[in-house]
């Protein structure tokens, strides 16, 4: 199989990440017998620094001319001061609206080896985590009109959150087509007490139900949802929320399965190209020390490689060996615990590509 995978290493741990997923997908094109065409691609800060700008024409080109995007993280302190309509993260936000990606899929599973590394109670972890967060990501309130300005002498500023109903019919569908495959529950956050945007939302969510009579659907306050994730996580299968609340409890939900650096995802729209990125960013305060967490980054690869290119098979050798690293002992920094091994970033990649190397087929 011949690919083109368009790269964006980005900002902070990017570079470093990236280089061990790309290690990884080497190791399966030798194994398997595919061509990947990677295409290093600028955009983040260290775009603003070459050229002045986060994403350069050429960039989203580039993106637009390959079968799939692998983007590690971009922005970082460095670019806290430039324009805000150059910002590194308007880069990400501009490659997702443009490729139309609507759809973020973030699983929170914990591995059976990671029990201890969750900081939840042992009682609560052994119920079981294992949900899919379904975010909207190309709508609301990052995408709406900002403002600021001087109103009676002071700077008053405004973010727009707006939603349309065939943006949330599309990604209702895609969480009920998601449980679908799961265990059947779908629960849908908003926070309808207050949010016009909300109110609309759980209407049309609950039309699109309809189409889905084998699988349940309940409303949770997002307040609540936050607390919920942290009492019992059990109780979620998919979670389905807009692009803000679905960037935040991802992250919370992250970290009950031990690290924001495990957790990878896949940006989804109607083509088939799509977008593969782990759900933290460039951890500026890691930077640059190989010590970062790849895995995160290795796994949104194997997502690319089951949903850009149907390769399931290779998918779930990169899941497989990644459950043997952790099995046999070893840890980046983040997930460490006593009388385990610890591993460098690059360790861990090529720790990773060893394992896949020897399991048999
Ligand atoms: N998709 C993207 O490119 C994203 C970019 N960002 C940008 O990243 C920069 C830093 O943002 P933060 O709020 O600090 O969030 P962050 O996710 O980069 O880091 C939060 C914490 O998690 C740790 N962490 C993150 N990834 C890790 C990994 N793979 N292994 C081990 N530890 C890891 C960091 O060291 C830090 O302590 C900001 O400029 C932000 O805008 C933030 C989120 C997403
Ligand atoms: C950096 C942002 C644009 C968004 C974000 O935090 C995310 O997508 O996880
Ligand atoms: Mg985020």
């Amino acid at each position: 199989m011949e690919k083109r995978i368009a790269l964006i290493e980005g900002d902070g741990i990017g570079p470093e990440i990236l280089a061990e997923a790309v290690k990884v997908l080497r190791c399966i094109e030798e194994r398997y017998g595919h061509h990947f065409t990677y295409v290093p691609v600028c955009a983040g800060g260290c775009a603003i620094d070459r050229y002045g700008t986060s994403l350069p024409k050429e960039s989203l080109e580039a993106c637009l001319d390959s079968d799939s995007v692998l983007l590690a993280a971009v922005g970082g302190p460095k670019w806290d001061g430039v324009d805000p309509s150059i910002r590194p993260e308007k880069a990400l936000l501009a490659i997702r609206k443009e490729l139309g990606l609507y759809a973020n899929l973030r699983p929170a599973r914990i591995f059976s080896q990671l029990k201890h590394a969750s900081p939840l109670k042992e009682s609560i972890v052994e119920k079981g985590i294992d949900f899919m967060v379904v975010r909207e990501l190309i709508g609301g309130v990052y995408f709406g009109e900002k403002k600021t300005e001087t109103v009676e002498g002071e700077l008053r500023a405004s973010d727009q959150m707006a939603y349309s109903e065939h943006e949330i019919r599309r990604i209702a569908h895609t969480a009920f087509q998601t449980a679908r495959k799961r265990n059947g529950r779908v629960i849908s956050v908003d926070k309808a007490n207050v949010l016009d945007t909300s109110r609309l939302w759980r209407k049309v969510v609950h039309e699109v139900a309809q189409e889905y009579p084998d699988v349940s659907c309940t409303d949770m306050l997002v307040d609540n949802a936050a607390m919920q994730i942290v009492k019992d996580p059990s109780q979620f299968d998919v979670l389905v929320t807009e692009n803000m609340f679905g960037d935040i409890l991802s992250d919370e939900a992250s970290m009950i399965t031990g690290s924001i650096g495990l957790i990878p995802s896949a940006s989804l729209g109607e083509s088939r190209r799509g977008m593969y990125e782990p759900i933290h960013g460039s951890a500026p305060d890691i930077a640059g020390k190989n010590i970062a967490n790849p895995i995160g980054m290795i796994l949104s690869a194997g997502l690319m490689l089951k949903y850009a290119f149907d390769l399931d098979e290779e998918q779930k050798r990169i899941e497989d060996a990644v459950e043997q690293v952790l099995s046999d002992g070893y840890r980046c920094a983040d997930i460490m615990e006593e009388g385990k091994t610890q591993l460098s970033c690059s360790e861990m990649g090529d720790q990773i590509v060893k394992t896949i190397r020897t399991m048999s087929r």
